[in-house]
């Protein structure tokens, strides 16, 4: 009797491994979601999809990439967008963000999705965004960030117009840098502080930095990291309750390697110390984007979704991108809808798309590669028919 029960368990037991083995094969034949099976075995992904949203972009941290994610996310669920006033590009940067500035504000109550420049106001935007919206940001690297800026921003802010390079303006920053500019010199010292409504110019005391950077968490479920956005995405999307695709996007804005400077290791140190708040928010919250991985996914499951993010990214270049999926510059963009705003000398790249897709990989496609101003005056359009179509500054063209 024992050892047929004995035998029976040990059937069992096959039988469910088999099971277990079937479903995960027919999980990776099929691209299913495996999270969608998790809440059969008791897991995570509780509750439906987060569409309340503000993420304060940041710039030249890869926020225009996160931004398409939530265009597209906004368009397909036909989600409300709180998009600039007018003939306006971004919510009123850099002043203090005010609601007046949103399009629409008077007649709508509020917005799903928040994710234009702005200068972080609190109290401005929760008259804007509802109660439980979800409020997540990014931050890069300062020294990168920096760099990126003085080349994008060159002929804009006249710190770096006067400086010769970025070497150059590192070595005596207070010879070209003056407070009283403040407006159009936000992008020339620690810019990330100024965008979460912070005083560039402030000195880097630990206790007032420490209380800053508790604002910060207090308000802000989550903070991505540029260097490891793919990271960053597999939480967001779990914060967020999204599907794989919602999360996948394909690296925008970026410049061609002409127009990237590489850095003595002096000028970084130096990048560093002048911009000290934005270093020591970057570190802080590196940090804390790492203890949440760990604390959530574990290194064997980051893993495993960072690898399927990546692959859906690597289908998704193939099925939609001309010349192999490799960014393309200003003159060898055939499609001026999708030729990114080119500041200056300075090289943005964007992309291809293949010809003869049918239509609906086509509308895929074009949202996924859609750089941030032309999609923002898609999306206005189809939220405010009855207005006049929003104007693509020059240089978009
Ligand atoms: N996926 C991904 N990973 C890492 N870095 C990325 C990614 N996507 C964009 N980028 C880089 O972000 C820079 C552009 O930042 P933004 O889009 O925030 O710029 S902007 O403020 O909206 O103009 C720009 O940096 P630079 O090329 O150094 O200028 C992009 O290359």
């Amino acid at each position: 009797m024992m050892s047929t029960l004995g035998g029976l368990q040990r059937y069992f037991r096959v039988i469910l491994l088999l099971v277990a083995l079937t479903l995960l094969l027919l999980a990776g034949f099929l691209h299913t979601d495996l999270e969608l099976l998790i809440p059969l075995f008791g897991g995570q992904a509780k509750g439906p999809p987060v569409t309340n949203i503000m993420f304060l972009k940041t710039h030249k941290t890869a926020s225009s990439t996160v931004l398409n994610i939530l265009y597209r996310f906004a368009e397909t669920h036909n989600l409300s967008v709180a998009l600039p006033a007018g003939r306006h590009v971004h919510l009123g940067y850099p002043w203090f963000f005010l609601a007046r500035y949103v399009e629409g504000v008077a007649s709508q109550q509020r917005f799903n999705i928040m994710c234009n420049h702005l200068r972080f106001n609190l109290p401005e935007v929760q008259k804007v965004m509802p109660n439980d919206t979800f409020y997540f940001s990014i931050l890069r690297n300062p020294v990168f960030q920096l760099e990126s800026s003085f080349i994008y921003y060159k002929a804009y802010a006249p710190a770096f117009q006067r400086a010769p390079s970025l070497d150059a303006f590192l070595a005596s920053p207070q010879t070209f840098y003056n407070d009283s500019h403040l407006l159009r010199d936000v992008y020339a010292k620690n810019n990330m502080w100024f965008d979460f409504g912070f005083n560039p110019n402030a000195p880097a005391e630990e206790g007032y930095m420490r209380a800053r950077i508790a604002e910060v968490e207090q308000r802000f479920q989550l903070v991505l990291i540029a260097e490891h956005l793919d990271e960053s995405l597999v939480l967001l999307r779990r914060r967020l309750r999204w599907a794989l695709d919602d999360v996948v996007a394909f690296r925008l804005n970026s410049r061609s390697a002409r127009s990237v400077t590489r850095l003595a290791p002096e000028t970084r140190e130096r990048a560093q110390r002048w911009c000290a708040l934005d270093w020591r928010l970057y570190q802080h919250f590196n940090r804390s984007l790492w203890g949440q991985l760990r604390a959530e996914l574990g290194p064997r499951r980051l893993r495993g979704e960072v690898a399927r993010l990546r692959a859906r990214r690597r289908e998704l270049a193939v099925l939609c991108l001309q010349d192999g999926g490799a960014p393309q510059n200003r003159t060898q963009i055939h499609d001026p809808g999708l030729r990114p705003y080119q500041p200056g000398a300075v090289d943005i790249l964007g992309y291809n798309l293949r010809p003869g897709l049918d239509n609906r990989t086509q509308r895929v496609c074009q949202r996924l590669v859609t750089p941030e101003l032309q999609y923002m005056a898609h999306l206005y359009s189809l939220q405010f028919p009855e207005k006049p179509p929003k104007k693509i500054p020059r240089g978009a063209y």
